[in-house]
């Protein structure tokens, strides 16, 4: 219990410009307050949305910006409020850290919805300060953004849970599309569908991945379980999937007509748009209407539901599928996962890394 007198010193890695080069960099984090936690990072995922955001694809970044927001670490302050965890707990930390807590989505405990929520980075937070993310030595959070990781999840596969897990989770639930025997399609397998196939099998679908390629045809069947493969441009194999899909969760995160997947759902089925494009998507109206077809979208999951997944990882032995990199790689895996060439998502060892001594080395 208690906080600290003064400021704390930390280093995290910030793109400093649109090239979205990370590079060491020194800052100040707020004094805990009363129901904070601070957290020692001991891994952190690396999100398409990292790539997105410090190479401003979305036209709203500041720098400099740390990215980062599939935080694990551990409790190693907390202030005099805080109930929810302890000093020596392993917790994780996504992509929101604020939020109004009085507005429809945060009384119904969905705050990723909320107007005013404050992103774990890029963003600013109460007290006038940029917020930073998890690709630095600590964090400080409100305890109500720190989910506790269960015993039985390794702390580096827990990871990318805490946003792609989630990110898939949260709308299957959401649209009612948990039961045994539904019929889904994964386009796009990189982080967080390579999610989705796993917690789509887990509640027991029949898992159709959707990839731009068939490298990854034999890694989809054999180790994450998909029981169907297409490549999107082998036409016939699209026409003989048509109205087969009782759902789509889309993540590709570049532009991409959707007229092709709209075309293998079945009447009434849910095309779930998960990626990051700031341009418009088109589609002819009856190629919703002749099917009742729904497209929508999905923003990461809430708190409660990030428990929930968690929990759900453990009683149904799922894990992520990661490459474990130090810090001094994360450009290269940056660049590596720009160019679709990771297997499924980079975890940085942060702790692993002695980002902190090796600023203080460079500056001596
Ligand atoms: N809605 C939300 O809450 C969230 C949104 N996101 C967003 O979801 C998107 C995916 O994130 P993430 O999984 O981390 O990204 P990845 O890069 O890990 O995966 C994206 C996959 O999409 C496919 N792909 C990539 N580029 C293209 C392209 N130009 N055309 C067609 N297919 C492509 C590839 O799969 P394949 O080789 O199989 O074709 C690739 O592996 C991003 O835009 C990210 O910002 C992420 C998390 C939460
Ligand atoms: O990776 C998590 C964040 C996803 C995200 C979704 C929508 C949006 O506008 C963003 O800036 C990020
Ligand atoms: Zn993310
Ligand atoms: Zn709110």
């Amino acid at each position: 219990m208690g906080s600290v007198a003064s400021e704390r010193t930390v280093v995290g890695w910030a793109a400093r410009d649109a090239t979205g080069h990370l590079s060491p960099y020194t800052y100040t984090l707020r004094n805990t307050g009363p129901e904070d936690v601070v957290v020692k990072v001991l891994y952190c995922g690396i999100c398409h949305t990292d790539i997105h955001q410090a190479k401003n694809h979305l036209g709203a970044s500041k720098y400099p910006m740390v990215p980062g927001h599939e935080v694990v670490g551990e409790v190693v302050e907390v202030g005099p409020e805080v109930t929810k965890h302890r000093i020596g707990d392993v917790v994780g930390i996504g992509v929101i850290v604020g939020c109004c807590r009085e507005c429809r989505p945060c009384k119904a405990n969905v705050e990723q919805y909320c107007n005013k929520k404050i992103w774990s980075y890029n963003d600013v937070y109460t007290d006038g300060r940029p917020t930073q993310g998890g690709f630095a030595s600590t964090m400080v959070v409100d305890q109500k953004f720190a989910v506790k990781i269960p015993a039985g999840l390794a702390p580096e596969q827990a990871a990318p849970l805490l946003c792609a897990g989630v990110t898939v989770y949260s709308p299957l639930k959401h649209f009612g599309l948990t039961s045994p025997g539904l019929r889904g399609g994964i386009l796009g397998l990189g982080g967080v569908g390579h999610m989705g196939v796993k917690v789509a099998k887990a509640m027991g679908h029949h898992v159709t991945v959707i990839s731009s390629s068939s490298k990854k045809r034999a890694e989809a069947m054999d180790h994450l379980g998909a029981d169907a493969y297409l490549v999107s441009s082998d036409a016939a194999a699209m026409a003989a999937a048509a109205d087969s899909l009782d759902y789509i969760i889309d993540t590709v995160p570049a532009h991409h007509p959707l007229e092709p997947y709209l075309a293998l759902l079945k009447l009434d089925g849910k095309h779930v748009l998960m990626g990051v494009i700031g341009e418009p998507l088109s589609f002819v109206s009856p190629m919703v209407m002749l099917g009742r077809k729904a497209i929508t979208g999905s923003f990461i999951g809430s708190m409660d539901e990030t428990a929930e997944l968690l929990q759900f990882c453990v009683d149904k032995g799922l894990t992520s599928q990661i490459e474990m990199v130090k810090m001094g790689y994360v450009n290269e895996a940056l660049e590596r996962l720009e160019r679709n060439d990771v297997r499924y998502r980079f975890v940085v060892d942060v702790a692993g890394s002695n980002i902190e001594e090796e600023a203080a080395a460079a500056t001596n």
